[in-house]
């Protein structure tokens, strides 16, 4: 058996992971190509081509091929039977359901899925059932009726928001089908297992960006080909007994809230509407008082101030997770939760930011958390409290360069597993005091943006939905959905060549 490579592929031997072929087949070969190089002292030869995934710079992946050539037809139909088998046996997906919004980030959902993501899914003989969304929340109420159990993973081709109508159907068809309610903050949520594929086509992307290292939909097709899974942790909303939301990425009060707020009403900017609100809403400087309460994560041997991130296959993580389920395990349904210690903490914030993972995605590469985890049943809360306009501008840039955003006198870092907040307001309308005053203050520094004081309540920004409620119960569920990923790889081109499991070892 002899290999002709892929011509750009110019090391001598070609180490490919069983696990990261994506498709085998046999190969027509014509007349030209029969009569190339060594293979035309071949009488009848017979070849089978290998795809696979080729590992580029920034955690890009791309689809490579490399063909074998012999005189046996026999021996080529032999290999290429093995490695078929060898494919069937991994838990690759054969049947998936495909969601597009055809009108998030620049409006290329649809072309983006259909030029660059349905060949890739052909060649590996995906069939899929494709669904172009007609209005918000068709995914989600979609998935209440279609028969799950045919798929082997559901596919989003949007942005977070899309992202969060998948998940919000999947989680929601679970409970219903195992008649938990949801507006029970403390009710034992059964767990999605069906894996979730993102193909980045929104204008955050940052659930895509903080699982995989790039946001890039050839790269995150190859990942939901090979079969990929990385386990991510859910927070569960609440404001008292009822259910708002589930976040995986980032749930802002203050500068997160009233972005999304100032840009839900510029969609038509597309992306860019980020950047006119961002900087509207850094001018308008708007503090907010309320009081956030937290129980810290003691299960978790991390800490959001370590230098390294969470990368793929992470101790951390792993770690987290066995002592959440020992810790289940010894207190069982008994384990009061409310029992443990809780933190209070009040005063006047600029932001109150938690996040399940580090939110890294483009405009912020290491993210607001760099050290958070997908997997560790913890979320990062950050607190960043009134400062100058300066100051604000100075913790922010710190987003996009190499310095610690925590190392600042006005923002705190805690790894949680719960929190609550109340506002100001809500806390003084509860305790029946009225102040009229103070709300139409609110009212009037929300018609004069510029002017830096405080203003009654923010909004919630819940991976890019708004809430209804500013006064919010947060639980952090550990693994609690799977993605179509397996986390940042430490230093990807390398792993590529050095794998135990590799068609070399075969040969
Ligand atoms: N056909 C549709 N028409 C209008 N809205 C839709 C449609 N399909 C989905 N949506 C809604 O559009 C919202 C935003 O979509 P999406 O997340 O894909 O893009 P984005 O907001 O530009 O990106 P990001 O969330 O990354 O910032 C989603 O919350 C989803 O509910
Ligand atoms: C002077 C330069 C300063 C630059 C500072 C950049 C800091 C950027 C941090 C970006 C953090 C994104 C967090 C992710 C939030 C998503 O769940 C959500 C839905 O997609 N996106 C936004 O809310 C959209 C949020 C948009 C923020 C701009
Ligand atoms: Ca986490």
């Amino acid at each position: 058996m002899r290999m002709r490579q892929n011509p750009q592929f110019d090391r001598k031997n070609c180490f490919v992971p069983t696990s990261e072929i994506i498709a085998v087949e046999e190969t027509e070969l014509n007349k030209k190509q029969r009569n190339i190089g060594k293979w035309q002292k071949m009488a009848k030869p017979h070849a089978f081509t290998v795809y696979y995934v080729k590992k580029a710079r920034n955690h890009r992946w791309r689809c490579s091929d490399v063909t074998f050539w012999c005189v046996d037809e026999h021996l080529c139909n032999q290999w290429i039977q093995a490695l078929k088998e060898l494919l069937e046996m991994q838990s690759k997906p054969k049947q998936l359901l495909v969601y597009i919004n055809p009108y998030g980030g620049k409006r290329q959902g649809k072309s983006i899925y259909e030029q660059k993501v349905a060949p890739l899914f052909s060649l590996a003989s995906i069939s899929t059932d494709v669904v172009i969304t007609e209005h918000a929340n068709h995914a989600k109420d979609n998935l209440f009726e279609v028969n799950i159990n045919k798929y082997d993973g559901v596919v989003c081709v949007g942005g977070d928001g899309m992202f969060s109508e998948v998940m919000h159907g999947l989680i929601g068809r679970m409970q219903k089908d195992s008649g938990i309610d949801q507006n029970n903050p403390k009710a034992p949520l059964v767990q999605c297992n069906i894996r979730i594929g993102i193909i980045p086509a929104g204008s955050t992307d940052c659930i895509c960006y903080s699982t995989v290292g790039i946001s890039d939909p050839v790269t995150s097709a190859l990942h939901i080909i090979v079969g990929d899974c990385q386990p991510l942790d859910v927070s569960s909303v609440h404001h008292n007994n009822t259910f708002l939301k589930y976040s995986v990425s980032l749930l802002g009060y203050g500068f997160y809230g009233d972005i999304l707020k100032d840009s839900e009403k510029k969609r038509w900017m597309g992306p860019m509407r980020y950047d006119y609100s961002g900087l509207k809403t850094f001018l308008s400087h708007h503090y907010y008082e309320g009081t956030i309460s937290f129980q810290p994560a003691k299960h978790t041997v991390g800490s959001p101030q370590d230098k390294d991130s969470c990368r793929t296959g992470c101790y951390i993580c792993k770690k987290s997770e066995q002592q959440l389920s020992q810790q289940y395990k010894e207190c069982g349904l008994k384990h009061e939760e409310d029992e443990e210690e809780w933190k209070v903490i009040k005063g006047k914030f600029l932001a109150i930011n938690a996040v399940n993972m580090s939110c890294a995605c483009p405009r912020s590469p290491k993210g607001l958390s760099p050290a958070a985890h997908l997997a560790d049943g913890s979320a990062d809360l950050i607190l960043v409290r009134k400062c100058s306009r300066f100051d604000f501008l100075r913790y922010l840039v710190r987003h996009t360069n190499q310095d610690d955003q925590f190392d600042f006198s006005f923002v705190d870092v805690y790894r949680v597993k719960s929190f609550q907040f109340t506002s100001k307001l809500s806390e003084d309308n509860e305790s029946n005091v009225t102040d009229i005053g103070k709300k139409r203050f609110g009212q009037f520094c929300r018609d004069h943006p510029a002017c830096c004081c405080n203003i009654a309540s923010s909004t919630w920004n819940c991976d890019g939905e708004t809430l209804d409620s500013s006064a919010i119960q947060v639980r952090v569920h550990c693994q609690f959905v799977k993605l179509f990923a397996r986390g940042i790889e430490e230093n990807s081109k390398d792993e590529a060549a050095y794998s135990q499991s590799s068609i070399e070892q075969l040969l």
